[in-house]
Protein backbone atom coordinates (compact mmCIF):
# COMPACT_ATOMS: atom_id res chain seq x y z
CA UNK A 1 0.00 0.00 0.00
CA UNK A 2 2.70 2.39 1.26
CA UNK A 3 4.74 1.79 -1.99
CA UNK A 4 1.84 2.49 -4.37
CA UNK A 5 1.10 5.61 -2.61
CA UNK A 6 4.99 6.75 -3.09
CA UNK A 7 4.55 6.12 -6.81
CA UNK A 8 1.31 8.00 -7.46
CA UNK A 9 2.82 11.15 -5.21
CA UNK A 10 6.50 10.93 -6.94
CA UNK A 11 7.48 12.22 -10.60
CA UNK A 12 9.59 10.13 -12.58
CA UNK A 13 12.42 12.59 -11.60
CA UNK A 14 12.35 11.77 -8.02
CA UNK A 15 15.24 9.90 -7.27
CA UNK A 16 13.56 8.66 -3.66
CA UNK A 17 10.54 7.38 -5.40
CA UNK A 18 13.14 5.87 -8.03
CA UNK A 19 14.88 3.86 -5.35
CA UNK A 20 11.57 2.51 -3.64
CA UNK A 21 10.64 1.04 -6.79
CA UNK A 22 14.17 -0.66 -7.45
CA UNK A 23 13.46 -1.80 -3.68
CA UNK A 24 10.19 -3.26 -5.17
CA UNK A 25 12.34 -5.71 -7.74
CA UNK A 26 15.26 -6.25 -5.95
CA UNK A 27 13.57 -7.70 -2.77
CA UNK A 28 9.51 -8.50 -3.33
CA UNK A 29 10.05 -10.35 -6.56
CA UNK A 30 13.15 -12.33 -6.11
CA UNK A 31 11.42 -13.22 -2.83
CA UNK A 32 8.68 -14.65 -5.01
CA UNK A 33 10.61 -16.57 -7.15
CA UNK A 34 12.53 -18.04 -4.65
CA UNK A 35 9.04 -19.22 -2.98
CA UNK A 36 7.66 -20.26 -6.13
CA UNK A 37 10.58 -22.56 -6.51
CA UNK A 38 10.33 -23.93 -2.99
CA UNK A 39 6.54 -24.86 -3.55
CA UNK A 40 7.83 -26.47 -7.10
CA UNK A 41 10.83 -28.70 -5.27
CA UNK A 42 8.26 -29.58 -2.63
CA UNK A 43 5.86 -31.01 -4.87
CA UNK A 44 8.62 -32.44 -7.00
CA UNK A 45 9.75 -34.29 -3.88
CA UNK A 46 6.51 -35.61 -2.81
CA UNK A 47 5.99 -36.94 -5.91
CA UNK A 48 8.88 -38.47 -6.41
CA UNK A 49 8.77 -39.98 -2.59
CA UNK A 50 5.12 -41.42 -3.36
CA UNK A 51 6.15 -43.18 -6.13
CA UNK A 52 9.05 -45.01 -4.78
CA UNK A 53 6.60 -45.48 -1.89
CA UNK A 54 4.22 -47.37 -4.80
CA UNK A 55 6.79 -48.98 -6.10
CA UNK A 56 7.86 -50.59 -3.21
CA UNK A 57 4.15 -51.87 -2.70
CA UNK A 58 3.90 -52.39 -5.88
CA UNK A 59 3.94 -56.67 -5.91
CA UNK A 60 6.74 -57.47 -8.93
CA UNK A 61 5.43 -60.16 -11.95
CA UNK A 62 1.65 -60.17 -12.96
CA UNK A 63 -0.51 -62.29 -10.59
CA UNK A 64 2.16 -62.48 -7.65
CA UNK A 65 0.85 -61.20 -5.04
CA UNK A 66 2.80 -59.92 -2.33
CA UNK A 67 2.64 -61.77 1.02
CA UNK A 68 0.86 -61.05 4.20
CA UNK A 69 2.41 -60.81 7.41
CA UNK A 70 2.05 -63.86 10.17
CA UNK A 71 -0.04 -64.60 12.54
CA UNK A 72 1.93 -66.03 14.63
CA UNK A 73 2.97 -63.71 17.68
CA UNK A 74 4.82 -66.55 19.76
CA UNK A 75 7.72 -66.30 17.78
CA UNK A 76 9.21 -63.60 20.47
CA UNK A 77 8.19 -65.94 23.13
CA UNK A 78 9.72 -68.90 21.73
CA UNK A 79 12.96 -66.35 21.16
CA UNK A 80 13.17 -65.67 17.95
CA UNK A 81 13.81 -62.41 15.93
CA UNK A 82 17.12 -60.54 16.93
CA UNK A 83 18.91 -64.03 17.97
CA UNK A 84 19.78 -64.71 14.31
CA UNK A 85 20.81 -61.57 13.20
CA UNK A 86 24.38 -60.95 13.08
CA UNK A 87 25.96 -57.58 14.70
CA UNK A 88 26.55 -54.89 11.77
CA UNK A 89 29.53 -53.02 13.85
CA UNK A 90 31.91 -54.54 11.02
CA UNK A 91 32.33 -52.30 8.12
CA UNK A 92 34.20 -54.53 5.65
CA UNK A 93 32.27 -58.16 4.82
CA UNK A 94 35.84 -59.51 5.26
CA UNK A 95 36.17 -58.32 8.83
CA UNK A 96 32.48 -59.00 9.06
CA UNK A 97 32.92 -62.90 7.74
CA UNK A 98 35.42 -63.05 10.69
CA UNK A 99 33.15 -61.98 13.24
CA UNK A 100 30.59 -64.77 12.83
CA UNK A 101 32.43 -67.49 15.73
CA UNK A 102 28.51 -69.40 15.56
CA UNK A 103 29.20 -70.42 12.48
CA UNK A 104 32.89 -72.11 12.99
CA UNK A 105 31.58 -75.80 13.85
CA UNK A 106 29.66 -75.84 10.34
CA UNK A 107 32.84 -74.86 8.33
CA UNK A 108 33.73 -76.95 5.41
CA UNK A 109 37.32 -76.70 3.99
CA UNK A 110 36.90 -75.64 0.15
CA UNK A 111 39.31 -77.88 -0.61
CA UNK A 112 36.76 -80.93 -0.11
CA UNK A 113 34.65 -79.16 -2.56
CA UNK A 114 36.50 -80.58 -5.17
CA UNK A 115 34.61 -80.10 -8.67
CA UNK A 116 31.41 -78.14 -9.49
CA UNK A 117 29.12 -80.98 -11.56
CA UNK A 118 26.24 -78.30 -12.68
CA UNK A 119 24.21 -75.33 -12.40
CA UNK A 120 20.38 -76.34 -11.13
CA UNK A 121 19.41 -72.60 -11.37
CA UNK A 122 19.00 -69.32 -9.79
CA UNK A 123 17.91 -68.65 -6.12
CA UNK A 124 16.93 -66.22 -4.63
CA UNK A 125 20.49 -65.72 -3.11
CA UNK A 126 22.23 -66.89 -6.11
CA UNK A 127 23.10 -69.65 -8.33
CA UNK A 128 22.22 -73.26 -6.60
CA UNK A 129 24.61 -75.76 -8.01
CA UNK A 130 25.49 -79.24 -7.85
CA UNK A 131 29.32 -80.58 -6.56
CA UNK A 132 31.10 -83.12 -5.24
CA UNK A 133 32.95 -82.91 -1.76
CA UNK A 134 35.57 -84.99 -0.92
CA UNK A 135 34.60 -87.17 2.12
CA UNK A 136 38.33 -89.04 2.89
CA UNK A 137 37.69 -91.79 0.93
CA UNK A 138 38.69 -90.30 -2.44
CA UNK A 139 37.18 -92.73 -4.87
CA UNK A 140 33.37 -91.92 -3.25
CA UNK A 141 33.07 -88.14 -3.51
CA UNK A 142 29.48 -87.05 -2.38
CA UNK A 143 27.69 -85.49 -4.46
CA UNK A 144 26.19 -81.84 -2.57
CA UNK A 145 24.13 -79.19 -3.11
CA UNK A 146 25.51 -75.53 -3.03
CA UNK A 147 23.61 -72.62 -2.57
CA UNK A 148 25.83 -69.53 -3.20
CA UNK A 149 25.61 -65.90 -2.40
CA UNK A 150 26.23 -63.72 -5.53
CA UNK A 151 28.44 -61.36 -6.10
CA UNK A 152 29.53 -58.64 -5.37
CA UNK A 153 27.39 -58.43 -2.04
CA UNK A 154 26.56 -55.61 0.38
CA UNK A 155 26.81 -56.03 4.68
CA UNK A 156 22.95 -56.16 4.63
CA UNK A 157 22.97 -59.44 1.68
CA UNK A 158 25.95 -61.14 3.80
CA UNK A 159 23.98 -60.86 7.01
CA UNK A 160 20.86 -62.65 5.63
CA UNK A 161 22.74 -65.44 4.06
CA UNK A 162 24.57 -66.50 7.48
CA UNK A 163 21.66 -65.70 9.17
CA UNK A 164 19.61 -68.10 6.67
CA UNK A 165 22.33 -70.58 7.55
CA UNK A 166 22.01 -70.27 11.49
CA UNK A 167 18.21 -70.47 10.95
CA UNK A 168 19.08 -73.95 9.54
CA UNK A 169 21.16 -74.62 12.53
CA UNK A 170 18.18 -73.61 14.75
CA UNK A 171 16.01 -76.10 12.90
CA UNK A 172 17.90 -79.36 13.14
CA UNK A 173 17.32 -82.34 11.49
CA UNK A 174 14.46 -83.35 10.26
CA UNK A 175 13.81 -86.11 7.70
CA UNK A 176 11.56 -84.22 5.92
CA UNK A 177 13.37 -81.09 5.58
CA UNK A 178 16.22 -80.62 3.96
CA UNK A 179 19.52 -80.67 5.79
CA UNK A 180 22.23 -78.73 6.01
CA UNK A 181 25.28 -80.20 5.74
CA UNK A 182 28.00 -77.33 6.56
CA UNK A 183 28.80 -73.98 5.12
CA UNK A 184 32.01 -72.13 3.74
CA UNK A 185 31.90 -68.51 5.17
CA UNK A 186 35.16 -67.59 6.28
CA UNK A 187 35.55 -66.04 3.05
CA UNK A 188 33.96 -65.19 -0.35
CA UNK A 189 32.57 -66.72 -2.38
CA UNK A 190 29.72 -68.09 0.28
CA UNK A 191 28.43 -71.00 0.21
CA UNK A 192 25.62 -72.57 1.86
CA UNK A 193 25.99 -76.75 1.51
CA UNK A 194 23.26 -78.57 1.43
CA UNK A 195 22.29 -82.43 1.52
CA UNK A 196 21.79 -83.04 -2.01
CA UNK A 197 18.34 -84.73 -2.81
CA UNK A 198 18.79 -86.32 -5.99
CA UNK A 199 15.88 -86.57 -8.23
CA UNK A 200 14.81 -82.91 -7.67
CA UNK A 201 11.83 -81.12 -6.95
CA UNK A 202 8.24 -82.66 -7.01
CA UNK A 203 6.82 -80.95 -9.80
CA UNK A 204 9.66 -81.91 -12.54
CA UNK A 205 9.20 -85.67 -10.84
CA UNK A 206 5.35 -85.67 -11.48
CA UNK A 207 5.78 -84.29 -15.31
CA UNK A 208 8.81 -86.67 -15.83
CA UNK A 209 6.07 -89.33 -14.78
CA UNK A 210 3.87 -88.02 -17.57
CA UNK A 211 6.46 -89.53 -19.87
CA UNK A 212 5.97 -93.39 -18.99
CA UNK A 213 9.38 -93.75 -17.61
CA UNK A 214 9.33 -96.93 -15.55
CA UNK A 215 12.86 -96.57 -13.27
CA UNK A 216 15.58 -93.77 -13.60
CA UNK A 217 18.23 -94.19 -11.37
CA UNK A 218 16.39 -96.68 -8.99
CA UNK A 219 13.47 -94.20 -9.39
CA UNK A 220 9.77 -95.43 -10.23
CA UNK A 221 7.71 -93.23 -11.82
CA UNK A 222 4.36 -95.12 -11.65
CA UNK A 223 2.23 -93.65 -9.21
CA UNK A 224 -0.28 -94.40 -7.27
CA UNK A 225 -2.73 -93.45 -4.75
CA UNK A 226 -1.30 -94.91 -2.01
CA UNK A 227 1.97 -92.97 -2.67
CA UNK A 228 0.31 -89.67 -3.34
CA UNK A 229 -0.99 -90.43 0.34
CA UNK A 230 2.54 -91.06 1.59
CA UNK A 231 4.56 -88.01 0.32
CA UNK A 232 1.50 -85.79 1.27
CA UNK A 233 1.68 -87.20 5.08
CA UNK A 234 5.50 -86.98 5.04
CA UNK A 235 5.53 -82.69 3.96
CA UNK A 236 2.52 -82.68 6.69
CA UNK A 237 5.11 -83.84 9.32
CA UNK A 238 7.39 -81.22 7.67
CA UNK A 239 4.89 -78.97 8.96
CA UNK A 240 4.03 -79.90 11.80
CA UNK A 241 7.57 -80.18 13.04
CA UNK A 242 7.53 -76.14 12.15
CA UNK A 243 4.45 -75.50 13.64
CA UNK A 244 6.10 -77.14 17.07
CA UNK A 245 9.07 -74.14 16.64
CA UNK A 246 5.84 -71.30 15.71
CA UNK A 247 6.87 -71.30 12.62
CA UNK A 248 4.54 -71.87 9.37
CA UNK A 249 6.36 -72.77 5.50
CA UNK A 250 4.28 -70.23 3.80
CA UNK A 251 4.87 -71.29 -0.12
CA UNK A 252 4.10 -75.08 0.14
CA UNK A 253 3.83 -76.30 -3.52
CA UNK A 254 4.98 -78.72 -5.27
CA UNK A 255 8.36 -76.86 -6.55
CA UNK A 256 9.37 -76.54 -2.95
CA UNK A 257 9.43 -80.55 -2.49
CA UNK A 258 12.32 -82.65 -2.73
CA UNK A 259 12.25 -86.08 -3.83
CA UNK A 260 14.51 -88.86 -3.26
CA UNK A 261 14.66 -92.26 -4.27
CA UNK A 262 12.69 -94.10 -1.91
CA UNK A 263 10.17 -91.22 -2.34
CA UNK A 264 11.05 -89.40 0.56
CA UNK A 265 9.97 -86.21 0.62
CA UNK A 266 12.00 -82.95 1.47
CA UNK A 267 10.43 -79.55 2.44
CA UNK A 268 12.44 -76.88 0.83
CA UNK A 269 12.42 -73.02 -0.33
CA UNK A 270 12.32 -72.24 3.62
CA UNK A 271 13.03 -68.17 2.62
CA UNK A 272 9.46 -67.57 3.63
CA UNK A 273 9.59 -69.52 7.18
CA UNK A 274 13.10 -67.61 8.09
CA UNK A 275 11.10 -64.30 7.89
CA UNK A 276 8.43 -65.89 9.88
CA UNK A 277 11.58 -66.74 12.13
CA UNK A 278 12.89 -63.23 12.01
CA UNK A 279 10.86 -60.85 11.82
CA UNK A 280 7.39 -62.42 13.37
CA UNK A 281 5.66 -61.78 9.41
CA UNK A 282 6.72 -62.28 6.39
CA UNK A 283 7.89 -59.29 4.51
CA UNK A 284 5.62 -57.59 1.64
CA UNK A 285 8.34 -58.14 -1.03
CA UNK A 286 8.70 -61.68 -1.02
CA UNK A 287 6.31 -62.75 -3.62
CA UNK A 288 4.30 -66.16 -4.16
CA UNK A 289 2.02 -66.95 -6.94
CA UNK A 290 -1.78 -66.49 -6.54
CA UNK A 291 -3.55 -69.71 -7.24
CA UNK A 292 -1.40 -71.34 -4.07
CA UNK A 293 -2.79 -68.70 -1.59
CA UNK A 294 -5.50 -69.09 0.99
CA UNK A 295 -7.91 -66.75 0.96
CA UNK A 296 -6.71 -64.99 3.76
CA UNK A 297 -3.11 -64.39 2.29
CA UNK A 298 -4.97 -63.59 -0.82
CA UNK A 299 -6.69 -60.83 1.39
CA UNK A 300 -2.83 -59.56 2.90
CA UNK A 301 -4.51 -60.65 6.39
CA UNK A 302 -1.95 -62.13 8.79
CA UNK A 303 -1.38 -65.79 8.41
CA UNK A 304 -0.25 -68.44 9.82
CA UNK A 305 0.30 -72.82 9.79
CA UNK A 306 -3.83 -73.45 8.65
CA UNK A 307 -2.64 -71.10 5.21
CA UNK A 308 0.08 -73.98 4.50
CA UNK A 309 -3.00 -76.47 5.18
CA UNK A 310 -4.78 -74.41 2.83
CA UNK A 311 -2.05 -75.14 0.07
CA UNK A 312 -1.29 -78.37 0.92
CA UNK A 313 -4.03 -80.05 -0.70
CA UNK A 314 -3.28 -77.98 -3.90
CA UNK A 315 -0.47 -80.31 -3.95
CA UNK A 316 -2.48 -82.95 -3.70
CA UNK A 317 -4.75 -82.16 -6.51
CA UNK A 318 -1.67 -81.09 -8.75
CA UNK A 319 -0.14 -84.75 -7.87
CA UNK A 320 -3.18 -86.77 -8.32
CA UNK A 321 -2.89 -84.99 -11.98
CA UNK A 322 0.68 -85.39 -12.77
CA UNK A 323 1.39 -81.84 -12.16
CA UNK A 324 -1.06 -79.88 -14.24
CA UNK A 325 -1.75 -76.29 -13.13
CA UNK A 326 -4.65 -75.58 -10.41
CA UNK A 327 -7.96 -73.85 -11.31
CA UNK A 328 -6.85 -74.20 -14.70
CA UNK A 329 -10.30 -72.70 -16.24
CA UNK A 330 -9.71 -69.45 -13.84
CA UNK A 331 -7.08 -66.50 -14.98
CA UNK A 332 -4.68 -66.05 -12.45
CA UNK A 333 -5.85 -62.76 -11.59
CA UNK A 334 -9.62 -63.70 -10.38
CA UNK A 335 -9.00 -66.21 -8.41
CA UNK A 336 -9.90 -64.06 -5.45
CA UNK A 337 -13.44 -63.23 -6.84
CA UNK A 338 -13.70 -67.16 -7.71
CA UNK A 339 -12.94 -68.14 -3.97
CA UNK A 340 -15.15 -65.79 -2.77
CA UNK A 341 -18.03 -67.10 -4.68
CA UNK A 342 -17.19 -70.00 -2.62
CA UNK A 343 -15.94 -72.20 -5.40
CA UNK A 344 -13.38 -74.72 -5.38
CA UNK A 345 -10.87 -76.99 -7.35
CA UNK A 346 -12.89 -79.45 -9.38
CA UNK A 347 -12.74 -82.85 -8.43
CA UNK A 348 -10.38 -84.38 -10.96
CA UNK A 349 -11.21 -87.82 -12.45
CA UNK A 350 -8.41 -89.73 -10.79
CA UNK A 351 -9.05 -88.34 -7.15
CA UNK A 352 -11.11 -90.87 -5.22
CA UNK A 353 -13.67 -89.30 -2.76
CA UNK A 354 -12.29 -90.20 0.01
CA UNK A 355 -9.08 -87.79 -1.25
CA UNK A 356 -11.74 -84.86 -2.48
CA UNK A 357 -13.18 -85.17 1.16
CA UNK A 358 -10.01 -84.28 2.36
CA UNK A 359 -8.85 -81.40 0.38
CA UNK A 360 -12.40 -79.86 0.89
CA UNK A 361 -12.23 -79.79 4.79
CA UNK A 362 -8.67 -77.91 4.07
CA UNK A 363 -10.16 -75.17 1.40
CA UNK A 364 -12.92 -74.07 4.32
CA UNK A 365 -12.95 -70.01 3.60
CA UNK A 366 -12.54 -69.90 7.65
CA UNK A 367 -8.84 -70.95 8.78
CA UNK A 368 -10.52 -71.85 11.98
CA UNK A 369 -12.52 -74.50 9.88
CA UNK A 370 -9.70 -76.63 8.88
CA UNK A 371 -7.63 -79.04 10.27
CA UNK A 372 -4.53 -78.99 11.78
CA UNK A 373 -1.29 -80.68 10.00
CA UNK A 374 -1.78 -83.26 12.43
CA UNK A 375 -5.32 -83.60 12.23
CA UNK A 376 -5.38 -83.51 8.33
CA UNK A 377 -2.08 -86.26 8.54
CA UNK A 378 -4.13 -88.68 10.91
CA UNK A 379 -6.37 -88.13 7.87
CA UNK A 380 -4.51 -89.03 5.71
CA UNK A 381 -3.17 -92.26 7.71
CA UNK A 382 -6.28 -93.72 7.51
CA UNK A 383 -6.84 -93.10 3.90
CA UNK A 384 -3.79 -94.42 3.30
CA UNK A 385 -4.99 -97.89 4.72
CA UNK A 386 -7.59 -98.43 1.91
CA UNK A 387 -5.71 -96.30 -0.90
CA UNK A 388 -5.15 -97.96 -4.14
CA UNK A 389 -1.58 -99.48 -4.51
CA UNK A 390 -2.12 -100.97 -8.12
CA UNK A 391 -3.73 -98.51 -10.42
CA UNK A 392 -0.80 -96.12 -11.80
CA UNK A 393 -1.61 -92.19 -12.37
CA UNK A 394 -1.45 -91.64 -16.48
CA UNK A 395 -2.24 -88.61 -18.06
CA UNK A 396 -1.00 -89.26 -21.35
CA UNK A 397 -0.62 -85.23 -22.67
CA UNK A 398 3.20 -83.66 -21.92
CA UNK A 399 3.48 -80.24 -19.78
CA UNK A 400 4.26 -77.46 -21.66
CA UNK A 401 6.34 -75.48 -18.90
CA UNK A 402 5.51 -72.04 -20.73
CA UNK A 403 2.02 -72.97 -21.17
CA UNK A 404 1.83 -74.50 -17.34
CA UNK A 405 3.54 -71.37 -16.34
CA UNK A 406 0.91 -68.92 -17.92
CA UNK A 407 -1.88 -71.03 -16.58
CA UNK A 408 -0.70 -71.74 -13.30
CA UNK A 409 0.04 -67.61 -12.80
CA UNK A 410 3.89 -68.62 -11.78
CA UNK A 411 7.12 -66.84 -13.72
CA UNK A 412 8.51 -69.77 -15.70
CA UNK A 413 12.04 -68.72 -14.67
CA UNK A 414 10.92 -69.94 -11.26
CA UNK A 415 9.77 -73.40 -12.26
CA UNK A 416 13.58 -74.20 -12.54
CA UNK A 417 12.35 -77.02 -14.84
CA UNK A 418 15.40 -79.69 -16.37
CA UNK A 419 12.48 -81.71 -17.97
CA UNK A 420 12.45 -81.90 -21.36
CA UNK A 421 9.24 -82.54 -23.95
CA UNK A 422 11.59 -85.17 -26.16
N1 LIG B 1 19.03 -79.96 -1.57
C1 LIG B 1 18.61 -79.95 -2.84
N2 LIG B 1 18.71 -81.05 -3.61
C2 LIG B 1 18.31 -81.03 -4.91
N3 LIG B 1 17.78 -79.97 -5.52
C3 LIG B 1 17.65 -78.84 -4.80
C4 LIG B 1 18.05 -78.78 -3.42
N4 LIG B 1 17.80 -77.54 -2.96
C5 LIG B 1 17.26 -76.88 -3.99
N5 LIG B 1 17.16 -77.64 -5.09
C6 LIG B 1 16.62 -77.23 -6.40
O1 LIG B 1 16.64 -75.83 -6.46
C7 LIG B 1 15.28 -75.31 -6.55
C8 LIG B 1 15.17 -74.05 -5.71
O2 LIG B 1 15.36 -74.41 -4.35
P1 LIG B 1 14.90 -73.46 -3.16
O3 LIG B 1 13.46 -73.11 -3.37
O4 LIG B 1 15.28 -74.10 -1.89
O5 LIG B 1 15.82 -72.22 -3.45
P2 LIG B 1 15.74 -70.69 -3.14
O6 LIG B 1 15.41 -69.96 -4.40
O7 LIG B 1 17.03 -70.37 -2.48
O8 LIG B 1 14.48 -70.49 -2.18
P3 LIG B 1 14.41 -70.12 -0.66
O9 LIG B 1 15.18 -68.86 -0.43
O10 LIG B 1 12.93 -69.98 -0.41
O11 LIG B 1 15.01 -71.29 0.07
C9 LIG B 1 14.39 -76.47 -6.10
O12 LIG B 1 13.11 -76.39 -6.69
C10 LIG B 1 15.17 -77.68 -6.57
O13 LIG B 1 14.91 -77.91 -7.95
Amino acid sequence: MGMTRTLLECSLSDKLCVIQEKQYEVIIVPTFLVTIFLILLGVILWLFIREQRTQQQRPGPRDIAPVPPSRDLSWEAAGHGGNVALPLKETSVENFLGATPALAKLQVPREQLSEILEQICNGSYGPILRANMNTGDTSKPKSVILKALKEPAGLHEVQDFLGRIQFHQYLGKHKNLVQLEGCCTEQLPLYMVLEDVAHGDLLNFLWTCRRDVMTMDGLLYDLTEKQVYHIGKQVLLALEFLQDKHLFHGDVAARNILIQSDLTAKLCGLGLAYEVYTRGAISSTQTIPLKWLAPERLLLRPAGIRADVYEDPTVLIIFITTGAPPYPEVPPASILQHLQKRKIMKRPSSCTRTMYGIMKSCWCWREAGRPSPRELRLRLEVAIKTADDKAVLQVPELVVPELYAAVAGIRVESLFYNYSML
